[in-house]
């Protein structure tokens, strides 16, 4: 599909904002997502005008540039949410556009409009404010910590019965929240306090939904010189400490069961490359990272695709990966059937994966971590910990708390 730049000081886009924009396309149900990647200050818009949002076989080298998304219970062979970036605006930190790709002129009718009702609003009032837009409750919701304790017992008494070694549980968290919550300032809010974060913002209209997040967790990444990184991440400390200090990474300690529990991750990696008799990788690691308010551990692996000859290794990396134990389980089919029946609830889009393809010619797919859904008045949380035989079901459940917290804290905070 042609793609066109835009001069952007001879574009009517000139001078609208990033909240604008996204607000003007929500209003007007066009499927859109923003990003921010990790380490980088850019923010990119893209908007689907045309055709609503397709279905597609993630061949990453093959696609226009465009937006991916799938559940996380997704079968090989079965097609993924693809975005059309009719448009995709690449803004500054200071929120000015600085980049314009578009396969749709600015002359269509639908962009005139969307432009039309971002100006609009940009005169609107601006001081509505996110305050309280997001009930915190007070009492602990004892219910579901039982409920998820006792899935917790019960994955431990499997993986003594030699059933699997290792299995990710999950729960949720609902909370209402009100109109007044505008999602793409808490998104600009997630960008600025996570810098390390892949943070994401997706507005799906034809389920009704949108989906915000802050991951600290690639899947398969490719950039235009070719160069494929994926990661290995888990184990999960709290950063802070009692008086709400950051605690220097040097200071951080990992117990036998954090340390077994990423090198499974970083095992199931390796066991992929070798499914494919790929042996020339480099491996990063394990070492400490910060990712929002916690700590976890992470070994990076690159290869060049370009020696190789290997174009394509990001989709036949994406197939053979997801979902890896670092959301599943190890081995991986009991421990995803464990997970299925013991969990009682749809995973959804949470640990799926997620993120630009094509852009720019790099295709950067992260894992759907630290998310929330915003649907019908109702924010769902979502998170997950990585069970061995040596979990302890209270602190597994304070480790949910603690990745809810990841994005309650600071949406919910005001503005
Ligand atoms: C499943 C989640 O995190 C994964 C990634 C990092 C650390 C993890 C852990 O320590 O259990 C999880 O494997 C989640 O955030 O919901």
């Amino acid at each position: 599909m042609l793609s066109v730049q835009t001069d952007t000081r001879l574009s009517i886009f000139e001078g609208l904002q990033v909240e604008e924009l996204w607000t003007a396309s929500r209003q007007l149900g066009f499927p859109s997502a923003l990003w921010r990647l990790p380490h980088k200050n850019e923010i990119q818009l893209l908007i689907s005008i045309q055709e609503g949002i397709r279905k597609c076989q993630p061949e990453l080298e093959k696609l226009s540039p465009g937006f991916v998304m799938s559940n996380f219970h997704w079968d090989t062979n079965e097609e993924v949410l693809f975005l059309e970036g009719d448009i995709i605006l690449t803004f500054s930190e200071e929120s000015n556009i600085q980049d314009i790709q578009h396969n749709v002129g600015e002359e269509h009718p639908d962009v005139a409009l969307l432009v039309s009702l971002a100006n609009e609003i940009a005169k609107q009032d601006h001081e509505v404010a996110n305050s309280d837009a997001i009930a915190i409750p007070d009492l602990p919701d004892l219910d579901s910590r039982a409920r998820f304790q006792r899935t917790v017992e019960l994955a431990v008494s499997a993986i003594r019965q030699n059933q699997f070694k290792k299995v990710v549980l999950s729960r949720t968290k609902d909370l209402p929240y009100c109109e007044k919550f505008q999602p793409a300032k808490a998104f600009c809010k997630l960008a600025k306090v996570y810098p390390h974060a892949f943070v994401s913002l997706v507005n799906l209209p034809d389920r009704n939904e949108m989906w915000l997040g802050a991951s600290p967790e690639a899947l398969v990444r490719q950039d235009s010189s070719g160069t494929f990184r994926t990661m290995s991440l888990a184990g999960t400390q709290n950063a802070r400490s009692e008086a709400g200090e950051l605690i220097p990474k040097f200071d951080i300690r990992w117990g036998e069961k954090e340390i077994e529990e990423q090198a499974l991750v970083s095992r199931y990696i390796v066991e992929c490359f070798k499914k494919i008799r790929l042996r020339e990788y480099t491996e990063t690691g394990p070492k400490t990272v910060l990712a929002g308010n916690l700590y976890h551990l992470r070994t990076d692996f690159e290869v060049d695709t370009v020696a190789l000859n290997f174009p394509e290794l990001a989709s036949v990396m994406l197939k053979l990966l997801h979902p890896t134990s670092a959301v599943c389980g190890v081995p991986k089919l009991p421990s995803l059937q464990f997970l299925t029946e013991i969990e009682g609830y749809d995973r959804s889009f949470y640990s799926g994966f997620l993120g630009p393809a094509q852009v720019g010619g790099d295709t950067n797919l992260f894992v759907n971590l630290r998310t929330v859904r915003f649907k019908e008045g109702k924010a769902t949380f979502f998170a997950g910990a990585g069970i061995t035989e040596e979990s302890i079901p209270e602190r597994e459940w304070e480790e949910t708390e603690m990745k809810c917290d990841t994005l309650l804290k600071v949406i919910a905070q005001e503005f």
